[in-house]
């Protein structure tokens, strides 16, 4: 029997946002201008305490002393159950290298269309440069252009994706990442401290971590009311560490209390927040939190992302310490390389792709 052909994917024709920006259009082209329902609020003057994520002190947790290590694992704990974000201070990361990978991106996305294009993210996939979670030609597209690597382990590497330019990139990108990983490692185990579990319990769970990184940049946009930069979702790893490069604007919204709150860049602190997994994991105590990015009218913004997360081997499903009588349990288990694939072949839709794993509760209405 002839094998059964399998039909391309049809994303249609993708604007590059830095090249139509170039152009400046008067008028938005449609594929980028959102339903009326979807449109960002640009503006939002909050009040505390909803203006204000919350702030870790790295160092109080790696080196202060035990009064100090208790109190930032309590603030570290209700960080993560009633933000699922916050951004960590003192991250013993080297902001010469923080400014080096900036600045090496920034670099990479100056670069002419013909020296990114190089480098494609075919469709349907989420490596190389372009737009990831396209499916169709009618899906609305993000004001936005990205770069992602696959870094850990080695097989999830596509070493022609690896940029010749600008010089450094790839180079620092290896070192960067390393340093990411470190730190998610570390931050790993002052959250299962403060789950009250042994700290060493993801790292042992977890495998060789898989790690990818993904910058976005966002160009300025003439009408920033009408576009997403990057369509709300959660983050299908464990943990996600986002440096916001210095000088942009406030671009990242975070979906609390069914508000979209912006967050304050703080200079040299990394914004974390809780991915797919541990909210699987904890049986939603600690949850994965839609966000969002909008644009700036006059204002570029560039993002270095890392998403941290489990081996593609490993069967997840809740920790029994987080499943009782008054919380029962919530997700099923699955393996989480299936997770991922699920993951990357679906279009960002809010909390839309974890439904792979919960457990449909009946109605007894
Ligand atoms: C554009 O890419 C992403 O947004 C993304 C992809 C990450 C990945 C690579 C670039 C190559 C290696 C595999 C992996 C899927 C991790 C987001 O990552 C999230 C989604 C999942 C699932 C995850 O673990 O992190
Ligand atoms: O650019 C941002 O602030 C958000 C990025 C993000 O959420 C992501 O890449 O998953
Ligand atoms: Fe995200």
């Amino acid at each position: 029997m002839p094998p059964v052909p399998i039909s391309p994917i049809k994303v249609g024709h993708i604007d590059d946002v830095q090249e139509l920006r170039k152009t400046k259009p008067r008028t938005i082209p449609q594929r980028f201008v959102r339903d009326m329902t979807e449109r960002p609020t640009l503006t939002t003057p909050l009040s505390p305490p909803h203006n204000h994520m919350p702030v870790i002190d790295f160092s109080k947790l790696s080196k202060g002393n035990k009064e100090e290590l208790l109190t930032e694992l309590f603030n570290l704990a209700t960080a993560c159950e009633e933000w699922g974000f916050f951004q960590v201070i003192n991250h013993e990361i080297d902001l010469n290298l923080v400014e080096s990978i900036e600045n090496l991106s920034r670099e990479f996305f100056m670069l002419p269309l013909e020296e990114k294009q190089k480098y494609p993210m075919a469709p349907g996939t989420v490596q190389g440069y372009g737009q990831a979670f396209v499916f169709s030609e009618d899906q609305k597209l993000d004001w936005c252009n990205m770069f992602a690597l696959g870094i850990e382990p080695h097989y999830v590497r596509n070493p022609n994706l690896w940029p010749k330019r600008p010089e450094r990139f790839s180079e620092t990108v290896e070192v960067y990442s390393g340093e990411i990983r470190k730190l998610c490692y570390n931050l790993l185990t002052y959250i299962a401290l403060g789950l009250g579990l042994k700290g060493d319990v993801f790292e042992k769970m977890f495998g060789v971590s898989v790690q990818a990184i993904r910058m976005n940049y966002y160009p300025p946009c003439s009408r920033p009311d009408l576009v997403l930069g990057l369509s709300p979702h959660s983050d299908g790893s464990a943990l996600t560490v986002l440096q916001q490069a210095k000088g942009g604007p406030v671009g990242l919204q975070i979906l609390k209390d069914d508000t979209w709150v912006p967050v304050q860049p703080i200079p040299n602190a990394l914004v974390i927040n809780i991915g797919d997994t541990i909210e699987v994991l904890t049986n939603g105590k600690y949850r994965s939190v839609e966000h969002r990015a909008v644009a700036h009218e006059e204002k570029d913004r560039l993002s270095i992302v890392t998403f941290f997360a489990p081996s593609y081997e490993v069967e997840l499903g809740p920790m029994p310490e987080f499943v009782n009588e008054k919380q029962p349990c919530k997700y099923r288990r699955y393996n989480h390389g299936e997770y991922s694939k699920h993951y990357v072949t679906n279009k960002l839709q809010g909390k839309k792709t974890l439904d792979f794993a919960k457990i449909q509760t009946k109605n007894t209405n």
